[in-house]
Order: C-alpha cells, then structure tokens, then sequence
C-alpha cells in the first residue's frame, strides 16, 4: 500500500476488524513474548502468505480489552508507511483453537495417571477455552535487537546508516501525523530481509496536541531509553521523548551495547547527567520547573562528556549524537532535523537497503531462548566435570549440597552475564569529505553545539544523585535484585564497524551486552 503524504494520514479503516477466524492461519513458531500479547509465525493457509499473529493476552484483563491493543489497533489503522509496520487485519477465535485442541488433546494423555496434576490442567483447559484476538501483521524477519545480541554479528557504517535513515524517517512520519510511539527500542524495530526497517509496537502510542492541553503519564518508554524530561516527572512533552531514544539506539548501534543502563529511575537519571552532565537553566530553560527537578537533581555539578565517551564515533556520528542527546528537549533534534544531518550525507553513505546481507531469522525472544538453552547446556557439562575431577581427585563428602550455577546466584541476571563479545565490524569509519548527492533535500542549516567544548571529568561523576527518595509516583525499581552486570574484564567488546572505545572498563561504558531495560508496560494504571 502506498504510504500517505505526511500530514495526510489514512482516515478510513483499511483493515478487518475481526471478520474472520484464526484458523484460516496455521501457527509456526513462537517468536515474541511481550507484556501484551504472545507472537507467532503463521502461515495463511488459502494463500500460503507468512505473517506474524500477535494474541492479544487477556487473562490479566478485568476490564475487557486491554487499552494497549485498543490503542496499537486504532493508531495502526491509520498509519500506512513503509517504515511503520502494517497491521493486515484482526481475527478471533471463538473457543480452543485447531492448534491448541491438539495440544491439549496430547496433554491430556501425558497426564492421564498424574491425578492432581491432572485436575490443575483442566483448569487451565477451561481458561484457555476462552477464545483470543490476534492482530495479524506482515511478517518481518528479525528485530534489531535480536540481530545485534546474536554472537559475531556486525554492521558496517553504511548499513548503521542505513537502519537509522529508516528509523528517523518512520519517526518523521509519526511525529508529522501527531503521534508519539513512547517505547522506541531495539526489540520494537523490525528488520525484514530486503533491509527494510520498521516500527512496531504502538502499544504505547499517542496521539498528541502541539499546545499542550492535558496531561501525559510520564511512565512510558522502556527506561533505559527514557529521556530525562520524563523522568524529572514531566506530563506535557512531545516527539523529542522518542528521539531521545533514537540518539541511545544510534549510540548502542556504533558501541555495541546499551549506554544507558540505570537499574531503576534515579539510577538512570543519574546515569544521563553523568555523561550528559547536570542540567541548569542555561543549558535547559525552566527544567528547575519539572516536579521531580528538586527530589532528583545532582547533588555536584557533571560536565557534559558525551565526545570524550565516544571520542571513538566520527565526527559527524558524534555531532548528530550530541544533537539527539541533548537534555533540554526543546533544543533536541527533531526527527527531521536528524534526517538533514550531516552523517548521512558524509561518506560512506548509507547503503540501499537491498544489498544488505541476509540473516537466519533472529528475533529478542528466541536469541534470549537460545542463549538461555546454552547456559543450561554448558552448566551442565561443567558440572559433571567438575563432579568428574573431584572424583579422581578427592572423593567428596557425603552429603554434598549442590549448588546454583554462578550465573543464576545473587544480583546476575541469566541472560546478561557472560554475553559473548560482540564482534568487531570492518574498519572503514572513516568519512571521506562531506557531500550531499544530487538533487537532496532542503537541509537544515547545522544548529549550533549547545554543548560547547567538551570537558572529560570523569572524577566529578562518582555519585551525583543525592540519594534521596525518589518521589512517591514514582515506581518500584525494575530491576530489584538483578543489578547491571559486571564490569567486562578486557577482551574490548566491540562495536559495529568502530574502533575500540576510549572509556575506563570500569565505568557504565564497560559493561558487556545486557538485556535491554525492563519495558515499563505491565503498568496500566492511569495511562493517557
Ligand atoms: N510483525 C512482526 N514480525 C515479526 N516479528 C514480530 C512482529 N511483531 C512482533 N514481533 C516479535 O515479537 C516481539 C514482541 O512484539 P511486540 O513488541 O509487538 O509485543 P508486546 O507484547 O507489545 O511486547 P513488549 O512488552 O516487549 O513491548 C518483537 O520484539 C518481535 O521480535
């Protein structure tokens, strides 16, 4: 379909809306697990089309339809762009499906004799029998997140490029039709094998008004791409929220890993002024305004040192990030004024997304499976040897307690330690002069750098937060129990296509892949 003209958004319904059944599809595979709903692969059995079917989770629902799904059905009815993924239709199920009668069917003879077992699975039985809605998408090969955890693979500057030319011009649409995503993430970009990147999930989308009127629940976008503004407590903000997680996603893309990785509110906040430094109202005009700006401001003053951080990126990947992480968010580029920046007029340009490489299929769900599989497999072997060396050295004592595997004792999170390196990329990072090519676009003339020189002063940053509480609305940390993982040891985790990075291993810089924060929809309370 073709994409509507900025600020001509679809007005008519161009989808069904639950006219037919699941059954015209057969499930695959099991792709995606989110907060709202499960995602599978399926094949539509009259025309053998792929798509990805997304049930919508209702079993935590007691009032009717969630209003995430209300919100993603009504917001992707009107977008039709090729950089925002297309919602095809929405079918039910009035009871068990095919599939799951099957499923069911075999359950029940594995539990034929299990008694009490038996009982509890015919509850669940009945539970199922309760019929879905599934939102049926067209098919997209891998989310970035999925492509960029699996081990040894890379991106070349043109194809980093590439991505975040699809990524701001998505944006650039939603934001001309005045809608803000509110979760942009690496899980929630799709990525289909012709290179076409798109956004998804507008579970947390809105439509906003320019002037303001009303308030906005500041507790969207998954923190460790949440913008300053938001977590200071603001509830009038507009499209600079998103591209605050565009400038994390651009870095994440040249570092390699998350850059932000704060393990509850304060934490974050305190992580952004540490690199971002603290804000005053000369480089943010009336952030001491911001409800939480008192509870939450640095206790010490933090220089700005986003260029001694990535000192590695070239300069016009330097210049455009400093532009994107920008505290104040009136100052913050816009997604068009990103698209217009000089990166991505620099060589190498950005490559066609059609030359790009071919990926097995990778989404976040199934790398997280994966790996998680690995883990177990190599606790295993690791533990019969051990059980196997003790054996020939000293027998062991009777009762031996067995313990946990390292890596599922205390704060380690089981699926951000002991990530494999990422590999490095090719090195040709450096941009030859710059040149827009024939016929470009107008461009914005090059803002000035409200950042001025940059200081490196990394002795001035040891514990900016005042530590005192944070304010009541705020919520529980996400990441209660499971801390950020330990600092790498050597071994430069690298980026994509980028040389290594000239931080201290010590710092937040340092620390191998992670899991990517903790998505902050399973809150859905009073959200506007
Ligand atoms: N159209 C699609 N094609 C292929 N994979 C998809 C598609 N839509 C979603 N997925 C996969 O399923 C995952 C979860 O989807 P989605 O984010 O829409 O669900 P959610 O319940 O809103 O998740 P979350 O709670 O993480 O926000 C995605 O990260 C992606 O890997």
């Amino acid at each position: 379909m073709a994409a509507a003209a900025p600020g001509q958004i679809n007005t008519e319904p161009l989808i069904s809306l639950g006219s037919r059944s699941v059954d015209c599809f057969k499930k695959l595979e099991h792709i995606g697990e989110g907060t709202y709903g499960q995602v599978f692969t399926a094949r539509e059995t009259r025309t053998g089309e792929i798509v990805a079917l997304k049930k919508i989770r209702m079993d935590n629902e007691k009032e009717g339809f969630p209003i995430t799904a209300i919100r993603e059905i009504k917001i992707l009815k009107k977008l039709h762009h090729e950089n925002v993924v297309k919602l095809k239709e929405i079918v039910t199920s009035a009871g068990p499906e095919r599939d799951e009668l099957r499923n069911q069917g075999r359950e029940r003879d594995e539990q034929e004799n299990q008694g009490p077992e038996r009982d509890k699975q015919e509850n669940q039985d009945t539970s199922k029998s309760k019929g879905g809605i599934y939102m049926v998408f067209e098919y997209m090969d891998h989310d970035l997140t999925g492509l960029t955890v699996r081990s040894g693979q890379t991106f070349t500057v043109p194809q980093v490029k590439c991505y975040m030319k699809q990524l701001l011009t998505g944006l650039h649409y939603c934001h001309v039709n005045k809608v803000l995503h509110r979760d942009i993430k690496g899980s929630n970009l799709l990525i289909d094998n012709e290179g076409k990147l798109k956004l998804a999930d507008f579970g947390l989308a809105k439509y906003y008004c320019s002037n303001h009127e009303g308030n906005l629940t500041n507790r969207v976008i998954t923190l460790w791409y949440r913008p300053p503004e938001l977590l200071l407590g603001a509830t009038k903000y507009g499209p600079a929220v998103d591209m605050w997680s565009v400038g994390c996603i651009f870095a994440e893309l040249l570092h390699g890993k998350p850059i932000l990785q704060g393990r509850n509110e304060p934490d974050q906040l305190n992580k952004i002024f540490e690199l971002c430094g603290s804000p005053d109202e000369i480089n943010w005009p009336d952030v001491s305004k911001l409800p939480w700006y008192n509870n939450l401001k640095p206790t010490k003053t933090m220089k700005r040192c986003v260029g001694e951080i990535f000192g590695h990126f070239d300069f016009h990947a330097l210049d455009l990030l400093d532009h994107l992480l920008t505290l104040d968010p009136n100052q913050r580029w816009t997604a068009k004024q990103a698209l217009n920046a000089d990166y991505f007029w620099a060589d190498p340009l950005p490559c066609d997304p059609k030359s790009l490489p071919k990926y097995e299929s990778s989404h976040e769900f199934q790398t997280k499976k994966r790996k998680q599989q690995q883990h177990q497999t190599e606790d295993v072997s690791k533990r019969s040897k051990s059980q196997h060396s003790h054996k020939n050295d000293c027998p062991p004592p009777i009762q031996h307690t067995v313990q946990a595997p390292p890596q599922l004792q205390g704060s380690h999170h089981p699926m951000t330690d002991n990530q494999p390196p990422l590999s490095a990329g090719p090195s040709h990072h450096h941009y030859g002069k710059p040149h827009g090519p024939p016929g470009v676009p107008s461009r914005y003339p090059p803002s000035g750098n409200q950042s001025g020189p940059y200081h490196m002063n990394r002795g001035d940053q040891a514990g900016g937060y005042n530590g005192r509480p944070y304010p009541p609305q705020g919520r529980a940390p996400p990441y209660a129990g499971s801390g950020p993982s330990a600092p790498s040891t050597g071994g430069a985790p690298a980026g994509y296509g980028i040389g290594p990075p000239n931080y201290s291993q010590n710092s937040q810089y340092g620390v191998p892949a992670a899991d990517r924060g903790v998505s902050t929809r399973n809150q859905q309370y009073g959200r506007k």
